[in-house]
C-alpha cells in the first residue's frame, strides 16, 4: 500500500465534505460574518468546515494533534452564530453513505461541535504528527463569490507528508484557461480537489465525484522562456506587494498581466500548469505567515515538479510552531525558472533597502 494512503483518503473526503458545507452556506446566504480581533472576517463556513474536518481526523487518527486556524471562543456566548453553524453541520452529508461512515458520521451535538473546533489549538512543532488546517483560506474571496480553498496537510517530524486543497470555484479541467474570474470559467464544470503525498506526485480530480477515486496526475509547465511566463499573486495588496511584483515582472521581461486570485488556489493553479510563477512578497516586515496558509499548497507544487522557497531562497520551515517565523514570503516557480525569478526578487527587494 502507498504510504499515507489512509491519511490521504480521510483528508480528501473530509475536505470534500467541508467544501460542501461552505458552498451551502454561501448559496443560502447564511453568512453571519463577524470580525476577529485582527479584523479579518470569519463566517459560519469557517467554523462549520473546521468542526467537520477535525471530527473526521479525531475519529480516524485520535492521537494526532491539529493546528487549526479558528477557535471556538467567540461561539461560546454568541448563540445565534453558534446555532447557524450547528444547522449548517447538521444539513451537510456526503451523498456516499460509505464515505460518511469512513469519516465517522456526523457530529452528535452542539457541545461536540464546539469541542471539535477547539481541538485545533495545537502549537505544532518539530516532533511527531500534526495536521495543519485552514477551513476557509481566502475568506474574502469566499464572501465575494471568488476563489477560496479548504486546506489540510499532515506534517510529520517537520516534513509535509500529505496535502489536500478543495477549490470549489476553480474549473475541474486542468487545461481550462487561467483566470480567477468565475464568469470566465463559464461552460466549465467547477470544483477541484488537489492532493499530494510526498514522493508520490500531485493529482487533481472533480470535487463532485462521489467516491473521489479518479485522481489524475498534474505537472507544472515550463514555459519556453521567462518572457512567456504568467505570474499569479494575491488579490489583497496588504498580503503581497503588487508594486514589487510588477517591478520583478518588468525585470524579467514578462508582459502578460498578473492573475490575481485569493487563497491557496494559486498553488493549485500553478501546480496544474495554469500559471507559472507565484510570488508572495512581504508588505509588513512583522507579519509571520501561518503554517495552515501554505502547508498543503507547498507540497502540491513541489510534487508537481515546482520549486518553492522563501524570498531568501530558503525552504519553508514548518517546525517553528503555528507560524513560519523563520521565513519571509514565497517564490514558487517551475524548475527551469526558479533561479532567475529568485534573483530578480532579491534584486528588486534589495534595491528598496
Ligand atoms: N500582512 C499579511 N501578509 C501576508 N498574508 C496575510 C497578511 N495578513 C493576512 N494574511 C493572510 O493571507 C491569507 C490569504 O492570502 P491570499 O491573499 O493569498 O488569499 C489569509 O489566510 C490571511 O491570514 P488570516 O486568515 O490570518 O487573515
Ligand atoms: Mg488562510
Amino acid at each position: 500500500m502507498a504510504p499515507y494512503a489512509k491519511e490521504l483518503r480521510v483528508a480528501s473526503l473530509a475536505v470534500q465534505r467541508a467544501t460542501l458545507l461552505t458552498q451551502r452556506v454561501f448559496h443560502e446566504k447564511v453568512k453571519g460574518t463577524e470580525l476577529k480581533s485582527d479584523k479579518s472576517p470569519v463566517t459560519i463556513g469557517d467554523y462549520g468546515a473546521q468542526a467537520l474536518i477535525i471530527a473526521a481526523i479525531r475519529h480516524n487518527f485520535p492521537d494526532d494533534a491539529i493546528v487549526g486556524e479558528e477557535d471556538s471562543s467567540s461561539l461560546q456566548d454568541n448563540t445565534d452564530i453558534r446555532s447557524q453553524v450547528w444547522n449548517a453541520i447538521k444539513s451537510t452529508r456526503l451523498s456516499s453513505e460509505s464515505a460518511e461512515k469512513e469519516l465517522g458520521g456526523s457530529i452528535k451535538n452542539e457541545q461536540a461541535m464546539l469541542a471539535a473546533i477547539s481541538a485545533g489549538s495545537s502549537t505544532g512543532g518539530s516532533k511527531g504528527r500534526f495536521w495543519a488546517l485552514d477551513p476557509i483560506d481566502g475568506t474574502k474571496g469566499f464572501l465575494r463569490g471568488g476563489q477560496y480553498a479548504v486546506c489540510l496537510a499532515l506534517i510529520v517530524d517537520g516534513e509535509i507528508e500529505v496535502g489536500v486543497l478543495g477549490c470549489p470555484n476553480l474549473p475541474v479541467d486542468d487545461q481550462a484557461s487561467f483566470s480567477a474570474d468565475i464568469s470566465d470559467a463559464e461552460g466549465h464544470q467547477r470544483g477541484v480537489l488537489f492532493a499530494a503525498v510526498r514522493g508520490h506526485g500531485a493529482t487533481s480530480q472533480a470535487l463532485s465525484d462521489d467516491d473521489l477515486k479518479q485522481p489524475k496526475a498534474i505537472q507544472m509547465k515550463s514555459p519556453p522562456s521567462l518572457a512567456d511566463a504568467t505570474f499569479c499573486e494575491s488579490v489583497e495588496a496588504d498580503h503581497s506587494s503588487h508594486g514589487d511584483q510588477a517591478a520583478i515582472a518588468n525585470k524579467l521581461g514578462i508582459t502578460k498581466p498578473s492573475v490575481r486570485m485569493d487563497s491557496q488556489s494559486k498553488y493549485g493553479s500553478i501546480a496544474r500548469g495554469a500559471g507559472d510563477i507565484y510570488l508572495r512578497l512581504p508588505v509588513s516586515q512583522s507579519y509571520e505567515e501561518k503554517i495552515w496558509d501554505h502547508a498543503a499548497g507547498v507540497l502540491i507544487v513541489a510534487e508537481a515538479g515546482g520549486i518553492i522557497t522563501d524570498i531568501k531562497g530558503k525552504k519553508h520551515d514548518f517546525t517553528q510552531g503555528r507560524t513560519l517565523k523563520k521565513n519571509k514570503g514565497v517564490v514558487a516557480a517551475a524548475k527551469n525558472l526558479h533561479a532567475d525569478v529568485l534573483k530578480a526578487v532579491q534584486e528588486v527587494l534589495d534595491a528598496k533597502q
